[in-house]
């Protein structure tokens, strides 16, 4: 039998993107659920339709009955209202933990064995409303940014040096807010720290631009981006799906690693076929551990106004 992957919101931006990626690389059966249920057949229609260009066999379907999805494996919840320019993340807080109470008891009641992957922002309060209200162990509910904010502030150093963004390595830690804390000592090009060739100025540049990279496209767009969120959340789906045993952050439930307890944020972790299977542990200086404990408060602030 195939393995099944539900993208709930999968009619939306981020979700299309996920759905697609799934289907073109044959990783899974993709089901898209999402409140508008025409759009989402139709959505799933169209993506059905580029299968075959793409020589996938994929099977590709969409609707607002959470029957479609029953027995995922993994399910990836890109449901909730993105920001407009000039809002915070944390605008959000209300309206999505609202749907994050819908679509957890719906796919819970459908797919009660799959891991969960929460999108919707802000991104480590609904990933903790998404474990606290599922009832779940830990290893299956995962937050994704930091594979995002990892993935912007590759692009920024390999534009900055002229190199292959496959031989520059970044680790972004922390809440997915305006608090996530770039950790240029573990990002590296070829193997050596970009702290051996960029000065510091140029590092903090490139830290800078990383935290505000959801804020700079929102800018643009008029909406939050969705082309590189969607490929980093099918690259974890990936990583479950192949058990693949990879290094990412991701936004996890921490119970005393970091010194952080009991609440969400995002660390390095290995992701594979049972969900998070370890939460990796490295050293941080003074500097990175306070930045870290800071933007622990940021979220903690948050998940207490909706009690979860
Ligand atoms: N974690 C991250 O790094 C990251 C990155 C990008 C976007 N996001 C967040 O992801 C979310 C989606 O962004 P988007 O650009 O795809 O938005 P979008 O508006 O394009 O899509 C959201 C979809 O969710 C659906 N939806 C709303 N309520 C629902 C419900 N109760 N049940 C099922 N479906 C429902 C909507 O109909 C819509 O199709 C936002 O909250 C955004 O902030 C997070
Ligand atoms: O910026 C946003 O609101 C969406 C997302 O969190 C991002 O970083 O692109």
């Amino acid at each position: 039998m195939n393995r099944k992957v539900t993208v709930v919101g999968g009619a939306g931006n981020v979700g299309a993107t996920v759905a697609r990626s799934i289907a073109n690389r044959e990783l899974a059966d993709v089901v898209i659920i999402d409140i508008a249920d025409t759009k989402a057949q139709g959505i799933a229609l169209d993506i059905l339709q580029a299968c075959p260009v793409e020589g996938s066999d994929t099977r590709v379907v969409g609707g607002s009955d959470y029957a479609l999805s029953a027995g995922s494996d993994v399910v990836v919840i890109t449901s909730g209202v993105p920001r407009k320019p000039g809002m915070s993340r944390d605008d959000l807080l209300s309206v999505n933990y609202k749907i994050m109470q819908d679509v957890t008891a719906n796919v819970m009641k459908h797919s009660p064995d799959a891991i969960l992957i929460v999108v919707a922002n802000p991104l480590d309060a609904m990933a903790q409303a998404v474990y606290r209200l599922s009832g779940l162990p830990r290893e299956r509910v995962i937050g994704m940014a930091g594979v995002l904010d990892s993935a912007r502030m590759r692009t920024f150093i390999a534009a900055e040096l002229n190199v292959s963004v496959e031989n520059v390595t970044a680790f972004v830690l922390g809440g997915h807010g305006d608090t996530m804390v770039p950790l240029p000592r573990y990002s590296t090009v070829a193997g050596i720290p970009i702290t051996e060739l960029l000065t510091p100025e140029r590092i903090a540049a490139i830290c800078e631009r990383t935290a505000n990279g959801g804020a700079e496209i929102t800018k643009l767009v008029g909406t939050s981006a969705w082309y590189a969120p969607g490929q980093s959340s099918a690259r974890m789906v990936e990583a479950i799906l192949k058990d693949k045993k990879l290094i990412e952050p991701c936004s996890v439930y921490l119970q005393g690693e970091y010194g952080v307890n009991d609440q969400f944020l995002g660390v390095p972790v290995k992701l594979g076929a049972k969900g998070v299977e370890q939460v990796i542990q490295i050293t941080l200086t003074a500097d990175e551990k306070t930045a870290l404990d800071k933007s622990a408060a940021a979220v903690k602030e948050l998940t207490s106004v909706i009690g979860v």
